[in-house]
This record gives structure tokens, sequence and C-alpha cells, in this order.
């Protein structure tokens, strides 16, 4: 996923939109911090005065007017890190409704190219993982880091051994923190790869608890489920066990070194080279100096996520981002033009349907049949735009798919999917596609259409009533239908139906054919695609897709005639089917 060409145009835009104006936070942050840093070395340099001004001098007043400047100036740098943890909390929330909408619009698009909804899913995750370490001590210490270098300098001022000293202490941990880095990287990586791979297997065995629970092998899901987490918990141990340990020694070090640095201070006072204050300053400059390095260690795990998680989403922006946001076009009105279309399986790029070629005009309507895996679905998610062609077009009004953004081309397209999904709204929210602005008429029109409009008025409450887990439970056929009135709302110019009678009864199909004639009176086309002749009642037109290929393409009356194959329009190579065809269609 990571692009292999200089970022142009919209796609960088987009990735510059999850950064913008955060550099000058930066700036503002590192400037705060600069202060911090130099407010902090009140405490050395009070030690400094009391044991060598106030005590060999046993000034009182001079004792209080220190004490009472370090306070003020240790309030001072208590405001400043009041100001910078606040920036940096509000830094996370604000990437976060920046990132979020974003993350979540190509969480939406992932599985249309080939990722599985865990993975997909993971970009929200991947969202927190960035606030939260935003929020917390982490980008502290990476703030503070750069400044190590004031503490050094001044503790090489008092003598330059305890400057070399720290100095060593510090490049020790530093490495520390490289090899963490270092031998945690791939784990990381992996841990999180483990982690998708046993959320993946969660929510499968959750969509199927029928299943598990109907035919009893739910004890199986969950032992597949437990040695998937056996895996991740054993990556995310090992994981731990490394940043832990190097945690503990860098701790270890930095004690010792503090040690250290106070019996180096105490043995160049015995040999009259430093005085007794500048022993203490020193110790506390240097565990100041000492203590962002050790900061970073302890947050390195949460560090290393957060900027995967980052990477991860700026990838997943730039891969998925639309190249150059399209004009706005007229509505189609008069045809659907499908030339030489080749179409690849998103992820693996197998060619699932090839070089199929059509035309339909307006008020007409098209049914698709074929055996089974022969590439109708594969069809209707080109003809909507789901899936993009490899080769070829499909044009409306002689524009291609690609020049309507999904918004606009959304308004004139409808689709019914083989698998029926509602979402988590109410029905009046499903039939309208979650428009803001509800229009009540088409939504009554739409569900009048498929005759389910007396089915929800009699619902509790009535088009207001909640679908989904805490809401009412429809039974297929009932869902079906919503479907069918959610692709009919608003009279789009072209409505792709996928098997919309597998779930329907005899009235039902009688709706069902009412609705395509209606779309075809009103000059739409209608594309049905179906194994049940019954769903064909109202089409005019039939092609056939079988392996992959489109092998026939005609009236229905000639495709559908068993004696008449040899008059429709085939392409080359076509196979005598009209036959074999009919006489499944009447199975
Ligand atoms: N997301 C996908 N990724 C890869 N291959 C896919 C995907 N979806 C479908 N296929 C493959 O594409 C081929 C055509 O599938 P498609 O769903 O278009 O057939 P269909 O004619 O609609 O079948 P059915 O009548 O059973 O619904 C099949 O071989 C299937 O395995």
């Amino acid at each position: 996923m990571r692009p292999k060409t200089p970022l142009t145009g919209n796609k960088r835009k987009q990735v510059e939109k999850l950064t913008q104006g955060l550099r000058g936070i930066f700036v503002f942050l590192f400037i705060t911090s600069g202060v911090i840093n130099v407010l902090a070395l009140t405490g050395s340099f009070y030690m400094l005065q009391i044991y060598d001004r106030a005590l060999t001098s046993g000034s009182v007043p001079t004792l209080l007017g220190l004490s009472a400047l370090a306070i003020g100036l240790y309030l001072f740098q208590g405001f400043f890190d009041i100001i910078r943890s606040q920036i940096l909390v509000r830094m996370g929330a604000r990437l976060d409704s920046r990132i979020a909408p974003m993350a979540h619009q190509v969480a939406i698009d992932m599985p249309r190219f080939g990722f599985s909804t865990a993975e997909s899913l993971e970009r929200g995750r991947d969202v927190d993982t960035v606030r939260a370490f935003l929020g917390g001590q982490g980008p502290v210490a990476l703030f503070d880091l750069p400044w190590v270098p004031l503490y050094l300098i001044f503790v090489y001022m008092l003598h330059p051994y305890l400057g070399a000293l720290t100095f060593a202490g510090a490049f020790v941990l530093s490495m520390l923190t490289i090899a963490t880095e270092l031998m945690t990287r791939r784990l990381a990586s992996a841990t999180h790869r483990s982690g998708i791979e046993r959320n993946a297997i969660a929510d499968s065995n959750a969509r199927n608890a029928d299943i598990l629970k109907a035919m009893g092998f739910a004890g199986r899901a969950v032992d597949r489920f437990n040695r998937a987490n056996q895996d991740h918990l054993e990556l995310q141990t090992r994981t731990n066990d490394i940043s832990g340990t190097f945690g503990a020694i860098s701790r270890v070090l930095r004690m010792i070194l503090q040690s250290a640095v106070l019996g180096l201070g105490a043995w160049l006072t015995i040999q009259g080279e430093l005085s007794a204050g500048a022993i203490i300053a020193a110790s506390v400059a240097s565990a100041r100096a000492l203590a962002p390095v050790d900061l970073a260690i302890g947050n390195w795990k949460s560090f290393v996520a957060a900027r995967t998680a980052f990477i991860r989403l700026k990838e997943t922006v730039i891969a998925l981002a639309g190249t150059v946001p399209p004009m706005t076009l007229p509505a189609p009105a008069h045809s659907l033009k499908v030339e030489k279309m080749t179409v690849a399986a998103p992820g693996s790029g197998r060619v699932l349907l090839s070089e199929v070629s059509f035309e339909i005009a307006a008020g007409q309507a098209l049914g698709i049949i074929g055996p089974s895996g022969g590439g109708k679905t594969t069809l209707a998610r080109a003809l909507t735009g789901i899936w993009p062609t490899l080769r070829g077009s499909v044009r409306l009004d002689d524009a291609e798919l690609t020049q309507w953004s999904d918004a606009d081309l959304g308004q004139h397209v409808g689709y019914l999917p083989q698998d029926v999904a509602l979402l988590d709204a109410t029905i009046e929210e499903n039939i309208s596609r979650l428009e803001p602005e509800v229009d009540a008429r088409a939504i009554v029109d739409a569900a009048q259409t498929t005759g389910i409009h007396e089915m929800i008025v009699r619902m509790p409450d009535g088009y207001r009533t909640a679908l989904g887990p805490q809401g009412v439970s429809l039974s297929a056929g009932q869902r079906q239908r919503i479907g069918l009135a959610r692709a009919l709302y608003r009279n789009p110019f072209i409505v792709v139906m996928d098997e919309p009678n597998s779930n329907l009864d005899g009235e039902g199909e009688m709706a069902l054919t009412q609705a395509i004639k209606a779309v075809r009176a009103r000059g739409g086309i209608a594309i049905v695609i179906a194994h049940r002749p019954s769903a064909l009642a109202a089409v005019d037109t039939v092609a056939v897709i079988q392996n992959g290929k489109m092998v026939a393409f005609g009236p229905k009356d000639e495709i559908l005639k068993p004696s008449a194959t040899e008059t429709f329009s085939r392409p080359a190579g076509a196979t005598q089917v009209g036959s074999r065809i009919t006489a499944r269609m009447s199975e």
C-alpha cells in the first residue's frame, strides 16, 4: 500500500489535510518545552546558591530571598507545564476530529478494495491510538528530549568530568531506546497483524451465531478464536517482555548513574575541585537530563504504536484517495452503454468478467441470467461503480462513471444487493439513504411502489421504527422490500437489483414487477439479476452471463425461446444457450 509514485494534486491535499496546522502547534510546543526546561534548572541553581552562598555566609535573608525566587520560578514552570499538557490534549482531539471522519470514510471504502471488515475497522482504532498517545506522557518526553543538551552543558560547566559522565549515561540510555525500537519493530507489526486476524475470527463468529448454535459447533468456533488469541497473546508477551526488560535496565542504570554523579562529585570535592553545592546541583541537573530519556523508553511502545497507526492512516488515505474531483454533470436520461468492459477482483486481481459490451436505452429493463458464479453480481458491481473496471468503460449518457463523484452518481443509481443489509437506523433513514432533509413524499412513494407502505405504518413507530440490534428485527422478505424501496427512492435513472425476488412471496413478486414497470414508464433503466423467471416478467431484454463472459444478449422473447437461439445477437464464440437457459429458468 505504500505509494510508489510521488504524490500529486488531490492525493497530496488529502494527506496534507491530516496534519494541516499542526506544524505551528509543534513549534509552539517546542518553545514552551524550552521555557519549561530552562525553568527546571531552578532546583540546581537553588542548591548551588544555598550551599555555596547562604550556608557559608549564614545569612537568613539570603536564604529567604533565594527560596522566594525559587518558589516563583517553580510556579512559572508549573504554569507552562499545564499549558503544554492542555495543548497536547487539544491537539489529540483536533487531530482526531480531523482524521476520524477521513479514516471512517476510508474504512467504508476498504472492503471494496479487497480488505477484510476487521482490517477496515482497525482504521477507527488507529485514530484512537494516535489520540491516546498525544494525551499521555509520551509527547512530553519527545518535546523534552531536544533540551537534554542544556542540562549536559550545565553539568559540564560545573565540572567537565561530571558533564562527561552524564553525557555517557544519556548516550547509553539512548542506545537502549534504539535497541528497544529495533527489537520490537518487527514484533509490533506482527502483533498488530495477529490482532486483526483474531478480530476477524471474532467478527465472523458473531455474524454466524445462528449457524453455530443450530449445528452445535460454537465450541469449535471458540477454539479457533482461542488459537488465534493465543498466537496474538504470545507475540504481545514477547513485545512487552522486551520493552519491559529494557525499561527496567534503563531505570537501574539511571539510579546507578545518579549515585555515580554524587560519588564523582564527592571525590572531586575531596580533591578540592568542586564545592558541596555543586555536587547537589549536578545530581539534580543530571537526573533531570536523563528523565526524558527514561520517559521516552517507558513510552516507547505507545510511541511506536501511534507512529505505525498514523503511517497506516496516511497510507490508506493516499491509496484510496480519489484523483481530481469531477465536475457535476446533468442527470443522465438516455442510455447506459457498456463497452468492452473487463472487471478484476479487487485484492487478488483475478479477472472475473471480460470484454462485456451492450447498450440499454431509457425505458428498457434488462434481465441478467446465467449459472451460479458466472459473474452476474460482478457485472452489477461494475455497473453501479462499486468495483472499478480494469479495461473498457461503463457510460451513462456517454459519460464514464468515473466522471461523477460518488455522491452525485449515487443520486442516479439505485442498488439492491443480493444480501440485503439495512443500517442500524429508522426505516425512514434507511429508505431516504440518511438524507438530512427528509422528503416524506418521496419515502412514501418508494414504499408504495414496493407495496410495503401498509406494513410500515402498522409498525410501532411507523416510518420512525428503529431497525437493528436494539430495534425491530425484520424478516428476510421485509428487509428485501425495504432495500428495494431504498433503491427506488427519488427515482434514480438506473436501478440495479441483484436477485430481488429471492425472499419474496407471490404478492412481493407482483409488487416487484410493478416497480420495474414503473421505472420503465418514467424513463429509467431497470437491471434485474434473476434465477427465477417471475422476476423477469417486466423486462424486455435479457443478457446471459456465463464463465465471466456475456454469451448472449437480445430481446427477452428471442433469448428465452429454445428454437430461436440463432437469432439473437451473440458475441463471437458464443454457445447455444437458449434451450439450456429456458430449461433452467423453468425449473
Ligand atoms: N470479492 C471477490 N473477490 C474475488 N472473487 C470474487 C469476489 N466476489 C465474487 N468473486 C468470484 O467471482 C466469480 C463470479 O461471482 P459472482 O458473484 O459475480 O457470480 P454470480 O453469477 O452473481 O453468482 P450467483 O448466481 O451465485 O450469485 C465467482 O467465481 C466468485 O468466486
